[in-house]
């Protein structure tokens, strides 16, 4: 990836959050961070022109001078241990207020129009672990970029200001070739440019395979936690399969990616770090090096000599900004890239309809639910359902049937406005709840109560409409358990969740109520009970069933058969 293209991409991700309605909070909080600093490199300085004082007074036994010097330095270190906490505090504080935002956003972006489940349809892997994005890849991303562009201005800063103090320091070196003699400028900032670029140059090119390692390192850590949380969420069915040494042999097959990823970021690493070390520790002689030849000339004295070696690590810790950062801008890198991945692609799926999803929705049908010339595809094309035309009257009960995998559920998820693969057309009415059962129903972790009115509710609910509604399905066991904290998908049976369900409907009072084999776990005369009761309290309700029970005939008045190649037959029951 080219440079040019990083810094688009960063400052793609970034700019939503410097040109929103909280920006001009975080420019104040970032001119605070800049001016502290700015304050930090300006005592730096000041500290530099103390080395000279401080060890000609030792040099020149002048005790006055030496205490002076002493006094100086507290002073001087007070001030910049002050500013340097002030300045950790802004950043943090900045740091936080940024990643607030831009979680807020990414979050509203991947559940905004049911994202998080077309991404994984249209998407597959391209934009895999979004729940890593949206945590570490957001906080990295803004930790790095503070930290990477206010080191930058910090070290550019230091740079200019100690290459200053050099050039004066240098004099004039001259070099004699044969008879001519040449006058060389600052070549103390010469020496250190050498020194820095040569470093800068061989890190880069030893570094550049860590760009790509970083990015699968993180990827695959992803892919094993995200499979261990998968076991932890199927371990009951898992048991009763045994399956564990299969299990244990996908995680280990998982983390041998991580393995053998290592292993390679270990060698680049140890290459860097001989290098990056070898070159800090030479750091050290060389300014005194290449100070020698004025010292011994006695051009200058040894405070200006320790001057010049201070001022000398000052440029050289700037100049290796590339050197110190290589590991930073490397993750900074693959973080951009992965955010970028996920935004382009959450992009695309908002944009889906004039790819895929050819289907027209419109609300304001007087007749009921009015289907028109519908086909319904499997992702890879395939037609399951080829131009179905169907009406469904408020208080229609319509069973979809037909054999496994002929497509109930994906009409199902056509109509409710899940499944992009479709085209054809869906007026819907215009006051249309429409509440979709799936066989297991979403138990959201919190108190039973929460579970029984999610998603929300437009009307109150009371204590005591919830324990009769309890009752009403057959839970009157749970009516004192409503403040638990559970997870109730964990605690209860998957025949009383499917009771949970109907509670939610009776609660909730939807117009369109779509049951995709929602009592599949339930015995027939429960099954029976639920269907009487919706079918006596939401009597407006229209039902669209999908399941293979023949009791369910019984419930409703049509039937949709499906053959699964696209044909289908709509029939009344008994017919
Ligand atoms: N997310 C998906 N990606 C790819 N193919 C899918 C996806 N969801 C469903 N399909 C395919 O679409 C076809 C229809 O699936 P669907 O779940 O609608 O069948 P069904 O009639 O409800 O089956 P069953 O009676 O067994 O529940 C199947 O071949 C299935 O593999």
């Amino acid at each position: 990836m080219r440079r040019g293209i990083v810094l688009k991409r960063a400052w793609r991700i970034a700019r939503a959050f410097w040109l929103s309605e909280e920006k001009w909070a975080a420019w104040r909080l970032l001119l605070v961070v800049v001016a502290l600093n700015l304050g930090t490199v300006y005592i730096s300085t000041r500290i530099n022109v103390w080395h000279s004082a401080f060890y000609q007074s030792i040099q020149s036994y002048d005790e006055q001078g030496f205490i002076h010097s002493i006094i100086t330095f507290c002073v001087l270190s007070l001030v910049l241990v002050v500013l340097r906490g002030y300045q950790l505090y802004a950043r943090m504080l900045l740091h936080i207020r940024w990643r607030r935002w831009l979680t807020k956003e990414y979050l509203s972006h991947w559940l905004q129009g049911q994202t998080y489940y077309r991404l994984q349809l249209l998407a597959g892997n391209e934009a895999d672990n979004p729940d890593q994005r949206i945590s570490e890849d957001v906080e990295q991303f803004v930790q790095l970029t503070l930290r990477l562009s206010l080191d930058l201005l910090q070290d550019l800063v230091t740079v200019s200001s100690f290459v200053y103090i050099l050039w004066n320091l240098s004099g004039v070196l001259t070099l004699r070739l044969g008879d001519t003699v040449i006058p060389v400028y600052g070549y103390l900032v010469w020496m250190a440019f050498l020194y820095a670029g040569a470093g800068t140059y061989w890190t880069v090119k030893l570094g550049r395979p860590l760009v790509r390692l970083d990015y699968d390192q993180q990827r695959f850590e992803a892919d094993f936690r995200f499979f261990l949380s998968r076991l932890r969420e199927n371990a009951e069915s898992i048991a009763f399969y045994q399956g564990e040494r299969q299990e244990e042999l996908h995680a280990l097959g998982k983390f041998r990616y991580i393995m053998d990823n290592f292993l390679q970021i270990r060698s680049v690493r140890r290459k860097l770090l001989w290098l990056t070390s070898g070159y800090s520790q030479t750091a050290v002689i060389f300014a005194v090096l290449v100070a020698a030849p004025r010292y011994f000339s006695n051009q200058i004295h040894l405070g200006q000599m320790f001057q010049i070696a201070d001022a000398y690590g000052h440029v050289q810790s700037g100049f290796s900004f590339v050197v110190d950062s290589f590991t930073r801008l490397a993750q900074w890198r693959a973080v951009i890239n992965r955010l970028n991945h996920f935004l382009v692609y959450m992009e695309l799926v908002h944009m889906a309809p004039s790819a895929y999803d050819r289907l027209e929705r419109t609300q304001g049908s007087q007749t009921g639910f009015a289907i028109d010339a519908l086909d319904v595809q499997k992702p890879d094309g395939q037609l399951l359902v080829r131009q179905l035309t169907a009406v469904f009257k408020p208080g229609d009960r319509v069973l979809i049937c037909g054999p496994s995998g002929c497509g109930k559920s994906t009409l199902l998820r056509t109509l409710t406005g899940i499944w992009p693969y479709a085209a054809g057309h869906v007026r819907q009415p215009q006051t249309a709840a429409v509440m979709f059962i799936p066989q297991k129903s979403y138990m959201p972790i919190g108190t039973l109560r929460q579970a029984l009115l999610y998603p929300g509710t437009a009307r109150t609910v009371n204590g005591q409409e919830l324990v009769a509604t309890l009752e009403l399905c057959r839970l009157s066991h749970l009516s004192g358990r409503l403040e638990e904290v559970l997870e109730w998908d964990k605690v209860l049976s998957l025949g009383e969740q499917q009771r949970v369900a109907f509670a939610r409907v009776l609660l909730q009072r939807p117009n369109w109520l779509f049951l995709d084999e929602a009592t599949s776990a339930l015995d027939e005369e429960t099954e029976r009970f639920m269907y009487e009761t919706v079918g006596r309290r939401l009597p407006q309700t229209t039902l669209i069933s999908v399941g293979h029970r023949r009791t369910l005939l019984t419930y409703h008045r049509r039937r949709l058969e499906l053959d699964g190649r696209g044909g289908w037959r709509l029939s009344a029951i008994g017919s």
